[in-house]
């Protein structure tokens, strides 16, 4: 079967930070029809929007699938819960949130899913990660691609690369050698 490419927006800021980025993604390899193809770096990033919280590490990944939007954003979903995710203000603090950033070219506007996610052009702690692993894709709807955004996007914005990397080949790997700081 033919597999769509997606890129998935990844963020925390409470807990065991790199540990739950380390987490999601497993839980995604883990799944039918969903592989990890390339990782960003992590990136510490001020909380936008809501602002009286903590850092977020934010990161991206570009995945191959073979399954649908809605079902990807089920599996999502479904991570997000098995993680104890707990919403309460909105963009407000969580242990991960996972967003379906972009699914080939495709433009969608259901109640449920929006694709290319529609703020994802405003923040560079999408931008500057998924500009590492597509800079030239072409965000479906603006006619730029991604790395065009990012550096429409740079000024004043507060995203610092960190010192870890995710590694696809051992994302079981070393949690604990990761300082502190990082995974608080
Ligand atoms: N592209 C998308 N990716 C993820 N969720 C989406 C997308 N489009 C619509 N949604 C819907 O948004 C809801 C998730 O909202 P959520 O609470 O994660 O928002 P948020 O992370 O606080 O804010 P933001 O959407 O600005 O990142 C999901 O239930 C889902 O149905
Ligand atoms: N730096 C940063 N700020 C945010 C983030 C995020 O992932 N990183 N997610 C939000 C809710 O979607 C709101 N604000």
């Amino acid at each position: 079967m033919t597999e769509a490419i997606a890129y998935i927006g990844l963020g925390t800021n409470l807990g065991r930070r790199m540990a739950h980025l380390e987490k999601a993604l497993r839980r995604l390899e883990d799944r039918n029809g969903v592989r990890i193809t390339q990782l960003s770096s992590v990136y510490e990033t001020a909380p936008v929007g809501y602002l009286n919280q903590p850092d977020f590490l934010n990161a991206c990944a570009e995945i191959k699938t073979t399954r649908s939007p809605m079902d990807l954003l089920h599996i999502l979903l479904d991570v997000e819960q098995e993680l104890h995710r707990v919403r309460r203000i909105r963009w407000g603090p969580r242990t991960i949130d996972l967003d379906l950033l972009l699914y080939d070219d495709r433009i969608i506007q259901e109640e449920q899913l929006v694709v290319p996610h529609p703020r994802m052009t405003d923040r560079s702690f999408v931008l500057v990660p998924l500009a590492e692993i597509a800079p030239d894709v072409v965000i479906p709807g603006t006619g730029q691609t991604v790395a065009w955004w990012a550096e429409e996007r740079k000024q004043g914005s507060e995203v610092v690369k960190s010192p870890y990397t995710l590694n696809l080949q051992s994302l079981t790997a070393a949690i604990k050698e990761v300082p502190e700081k990082w995974n608080r």
